[in-house]
């Protein structure tokens, strides 16, 4: 994660990017001038206080929600000046979202769940693959169970094997790990560290737990809507630390 080296090869971009929310009365900015590069091929943690902004960075960046001012880049398409349909777009094919609560299709197999991004992207779908993808989360085993017959744990790599099935550029993941035991947690972050390291997948990734952000490469700290520190390949304490002086 890198702001101002040109050399470095940016995945996702935000410059001065603000949101706001409500109206005049009740305006809140959640967002105020964020300027980030994520570096391609880096895992990259957010964390910060409640309602820091952290949420709403993932989706502006990740292109689910439109900055109020500022521009946001996927590699050399700004998400920023595209169209909704040009957005819905991008987003099947160049990113990779999972949620805290995992959001599978409860009737579907976890076959037919990792095969849905193709489905919806008019692609064809090689049983192959889907396979493949699973076999590389663990899950090779699991493919005709449907998610009340996996664990959460098993769930949420279901969840990932999904979000990268369309190889996206880059996977944001809102606290993967929030719904998640210790044990499961750890087997979801060293699947996430192996995602970075073997196949160069750039991740950004929201959590509030820092044993989890202390697996990533670098950590960003959000204060009131605004980048205050980043640290690289910190201890688990350090980033505790870091965060207990931002929660005064
Ligand atoms: N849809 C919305 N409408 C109005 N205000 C919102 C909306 N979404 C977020 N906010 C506000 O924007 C600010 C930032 O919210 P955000 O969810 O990004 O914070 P967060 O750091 O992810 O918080 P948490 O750790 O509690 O999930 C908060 O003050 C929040 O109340």
């Amino acid at each position: 994660m890198i702001t101002t080296e040109t050399h470095v090869d940016v995945a996702v971009e935000l410059r001065d990017v603000v949101r706001e929310y409500g109206s005049k009365q009740a305006r809140v900015r959640a967002l105020d001038g964020v300027g980030i590069g994520f570096a391609r091929g880096t895992w990259t943690a957010v964390m910060g206080p409640s309602g820091s902004g952290k949420s709403t960075l993932l989706h502006c960046a990740a292109g689910l929600e439109r900055p109020t001012s500022g521009q946001v880049l996927l590699g050399d398409r700004e998400l920023t000046a595209a169209s909704e349909r040009e957005l819905t777009a991008l987003r099947r094919k160049e990113i990779g979202f999972v949620f805290q609560s995992f959001n599978l299709v409860g009737s579907l197999t976890a076959e037919q769940n990792v095969a849905l991004p193709l489905r919806l992207a008019g692609r064809t779908v090689s049983t192959k693959e889907v396979r493949a993808i699973l076999s590389e989360v663990g899950l090779g085993e699991r493919l005709r169970h449907r998610p009340r017959e996996l664990s959460g744990g098993q769930q949420q790599r279901v969840a990932i094997a999904r979000a990268m099935i369309t190889r996206p550029s880059v996977l944001f993941a809102d606290e993967p790990t929030g719904a998640l035991d210790s044990r499961s947690a750890r087997t979801v972050l060293g699947l996430l560290r192996s995602l970075a390291d073997d196949s160069g997948q750039t991740i950004v990734m929201v959590t509030h737990d820092p044993a989890a952000a202390a697996r990533a490469d670098s950590v960003l700290f959000l204060s009131d809507g605004r980048i205050v520190d980043h640290l690289t390949r910190p201890s688990t304490r350090q980033v505790a630390d870091r965060l207990a002086v931002l929660e005064d």
